[in-house]
């Protein structure tokens, strides 16, 4: 052992023993604080019960004690959290402190600084002196960004220069180093290369000690509204979303939160997938949702709607026929900016014609047709703008009601409920009355409840469906207006200058059918909300702050617009690869310029990924020939074998491949193994098939957690998300005859770290011709 090895370690010691002698200070400052808040809530609850009955001054007293102790509670609380948290992070740190070291020189300051770089930071015992910086710390960027030499790096106060000396990085385990690299050149290969070459668990990891720095970038970005990611198949965009949460945590604690960011994320499995990341971090985790869960809270009262996946299974397991062309050119058409303005443009002709409304019915009699609705809407078109207008709409509808509730109470039906009325409802309208005419004690004991207000009360009640109509709008009859749109095919040209798919005719009736019964394509669901928000205006969120979008290649036009409209108040990051655009509405971009409308080029940052970390060199080799720009991926330099092909005859002969190879890959040593099909349907055939090997779980789209072992797996489940060995059930001409589906071929080659075969039952994909000319799968 070295001199400075034995150094380090003796630090390594120091270091642990403060870590100690905190964590003791903490867990006995916990325990208190527990104590305090325990002993506060009782005094609280005895303090309520004793005195409530005494003089108005003790009254007052006890009023004024309670206050006082809601806010001890509520500061105790706190620190308690703060505290808790604290010791959290130390407990996390004891076993491995820090993992990084520059030695720097600042322009005017004499001497050199040790910088050690942590998950979190620690004070020395005196509390003056840092014995580690935080990794989101200004200081610590230079670790990520810059090898020895000049160095400039940005502070609150404005931006040091000075010399990087020396970078330092260091393996800890359980306390004790077991490796140090000087890295001159770029950040610890040595150390990337054990981190790659590792398998993988049940969870992702956080990536803190090697991110590299083109992911710094994106991690510490925080200028624009828009920040947006391209990048290759496993350049770490997700690993950087989630390390970017992390460090806006950090820098905006004062003011942000966990619960005010949320991350859209491909499925469910995949939020499992990731979960781990931020809570290893030390921080909470935020918001995960997926872009269907929130259609379907909006639209799920009114339609059935189909989710994504059903389209893409729809998509790739039907034979090619006109329905089927039908159906794609109906999904491009309706992602498409063209729609978008289309439907913008559609939304002004009905500040002049063309708004349908519903009759609202009371007690089986039209109260007022939807026509009259509409003539009272369009009687005075220049009074104000269109959104004010169908809010002005809704007040007089309201007052509609309020005469209403005034004529029908006096009504028979009305005085023929109050003579029935059980003893039960009659205390529950003295209750309700008492509380609302603010009556106690024995004012509330003696109050009598009139006739009228009975009959008002039941009149109420029965009127409420309406009310909740007229207050949610509802009286919009927006699937009407929506079938509009389609009612006569020639008719969109009045919106659209543009061209419209030679398809448009059928496309129209299709999505008549489906409206008369109540069911929304994927295609039609955002569209569908974008319109009846810009007729009854946005229901905005201005809670949350970050939203993050992950492969968002996936998104169409409209859902990027529908987005931002909800959330106006929030900064943007969307990360993606166009080379895993899945959908059928993808369109044939390479990259997200077009993103730059949504907030202007002057609020939109661009940044490529172009190293890509999960998958050996020959697999990335080999997955790079698929794709047209693939000569722009770098393979991250870790050995590996080539991907291989094993083409079969038969059925049998494919399934027994394939079980012999699982056996064979959990032999050397691999626990996670994906078997990876085209469809749901085939992963079912698939499963089926390979009965006989143990332990094989089938992923399906509802499957909510990440499985650990071998899987079978749709290809579009299989998104975000790795294994450390990965077998194309069925890589024929067949089942990937075109490139209509490259890019899902891509995407599932690209799920492997270390291993990749290929199967082929009968004659094999041409998608791969170019790979097996070239030698890059044997
Ligand atoms: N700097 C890094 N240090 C260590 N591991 C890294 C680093 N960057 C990426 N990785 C690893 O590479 C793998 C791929 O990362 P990630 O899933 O974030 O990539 P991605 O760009 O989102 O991939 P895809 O688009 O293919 O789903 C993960 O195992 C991740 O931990």
């Amino acid at each position: 052992m070295t001199a400075a090895f034995d150094k380090e370690q003796q630090r390594i010691d120091r270091v642990a023993a403060t870590i100690a002698t905190q964590i003791e200070k903490l867990t006995e400052e916990t325990a208190h604080r527990k104590e305090d808040i325990v002993n506060i809530r009782k005094q609280f609850t005895e303090e309520i019960s004793f005195n409530t009955d005494d003089s108005f001054d003790d009254y007052l007293e006890t009023v004024l004690a309670l206050r006082q102790e809601a806010v001890e509670l509520t500061v105790s609380q706190s620190s308690h959290r703060i505290a808790t948290k604290r010791l959290e992070k130390l407990k996390k740190m004891k076993s491995s402190p820090y993992f990084g070291r520059i030695d720097i020189t600042e322009e005017d300051f004499p001497g050199t600084d040790e910088i050690y770089v942590g998950t979190s930071s620690l004070m020395d015992d005196s509390g003056e002196d840092f014995l580690i910086y935080d990794w989101r710390a200004p200081v610590a960027s230079i670790y990520y960004d810059f090898e020895p030499g000049p160095i400039r790096y940005k502070t609150p106060n404005g931006f040091i220069t000075g010399t990087l000396e020396k970078k330092y990085q260091y393996l800890i385990k359980d306390g004790i180093l077991q490796s140090m690299f000087d890295t001159s050149l770029t950040i610890g290969d040595e150390v990337l290369q054990q981190v790659l070459g590792q398998g993988t668990n049940k969870h992702m990891n956080s990536i803190v000690a090697t991110i590299q720095q083109e992911q710094n970038q994106v991690i510490r970005h925080d200028y624009k509204k828009l920040l947006v990611v391209h990048g290759a198949a496993g350049s770490g965009k997700t690993s950087a979303a989630l390390q970017r949460i992390a460090y806006l945590l950090y820098k905006y604690r004062e003011t942000l939160t966990a619960d005010q960011i949320i991350l859209f994320s491909p499925n469910a499995m995949f939020n499992s997938y990731v979960s781990n990341v931020l809570p290893e971090l030390g921080e909470e985790n935020m918001h995960q949702v997926t872009f269907q869960e929130y259609l379907n809270e909006r639209l799920q009262d009114d339609f059935t709607v189909e989710t994504p996946f059903e389209q893409l299974e729809y998509i790739l397991t039907q034979e090619d026929s006109p329905i089927h062309r039908t159906r794609v050119a109906s999904i491009k058409f309706k992602a498409s900016s063209q729609f978008f303005e289309a439907i913008e443009t559609y939304r002004k002709a009905l500040e002049i014609e063309g708004m349908i409304f519903k009759d609202l019915t009371f007690r089986g009699q039209v109260l007022i047709t939807g026509k009259e609705i509409a003539e009272r809407f369009y009687s005075d078109t220049e009074a104000s703008r269109f959104t004010n207008r169908v809010e002005l709409l809704k007040e007089w509808l309201t007052n509609l009601l309020k005469e209403t509730l005034e004529t029908e109470m006096k009504e028979p039906w009305v005085h023929e409920k109050v003579e029935l009325l059980s003893e039960n409802s009659y205390r529950k309208a003295k209750e309700h009355l008492v509380k609302k005419h603010g009556l106690r004690n024995e004012e509330a004991d003696e109050y009598e409840v009139t006739t009228e207000e009975l009959a008002r009360l039941i009149t109420l009640q029965h009127l409420q469906p309406l009310r909740t109509i007229v207050d949610s709008f509802s009286f919009v009859d927006s699937k009407a207006i929506y079938a509009q749109l389609f009612a006569d095919p020639q008719a969109i040209t009045r919106w659209t200058s543009g061209e419209t798919p030679a398809e448009w005719a059928d496309i129209c009736r299709e999505t008549l059918a489906m409206l008369t019964d109540n069911h929304l394509s994927y295609e039609d669901a955002t569209p569908f909300l974008l319109m009846r928000a810009l007729i009854q205006g946005f229901s905005t969120n201005r809670t949350i702050k970050q939203i993050l979008i992950d492969e968002a290649q996936d998104y169409s036009t409209f859902q990027f617009e529908y987005l931002k409209r909800l959330f106006p108040e929030t900064s943007m990051t969307v990360l993606g690869d166009f080379n895993q655009a899945i959908f059928a509405h993808a369109s044939d971009d390479i990259d997200f310029h077009g993103l730059n409308r949504l907030y202007g080029e002057e609020q939109t940052a661009i940044v490529n990924m172009t190293r890509s970390y999960r998958s050996s060199k020959p697999i990335i080799d080999f997955t790079s020939s698929l794709v047209p720009n693939g000569a722009s991926i770098i393979p991250f330099d870790r050995e590996g074998v080539l991907p291989t092909l094993t083409q079969v005859a038969t059925t049998e002969e494919l399934h027994h491949s394939i079980a012999s190879k699982i056996a064979a890959l959990r032999d050397e040593g691999y626990v996670s193994i994906a078997i990876i099909c085209k469809s749901a349907e085939e992963s079912i055939a698939a499963d089926h098939g390979l009965a006989s090997v143990e332990n094989l779980k089938l992923i399906t789209k509802g499957s909510q957690e990440y499985e650990e072992g071998a899987v079978v797996i749709p290809s579009y489940l299989a998104k975000g998300v790795e294994f450390e060995a990965v077998i194309i059930y069925d890589a024929s001409a067949k089942q990937y005859g075109d490139e209509r589906v490259l890019r899902l071929f891509y995407t599932a080659c690209t799920r492997a770290m270390h291993e990749l075969q290929l199967y082929s039952l009968g004659p094999v994909t041409p998608l791969i011709s170019h790979a097996l000319r070239d030698g890059l799968i044997q």
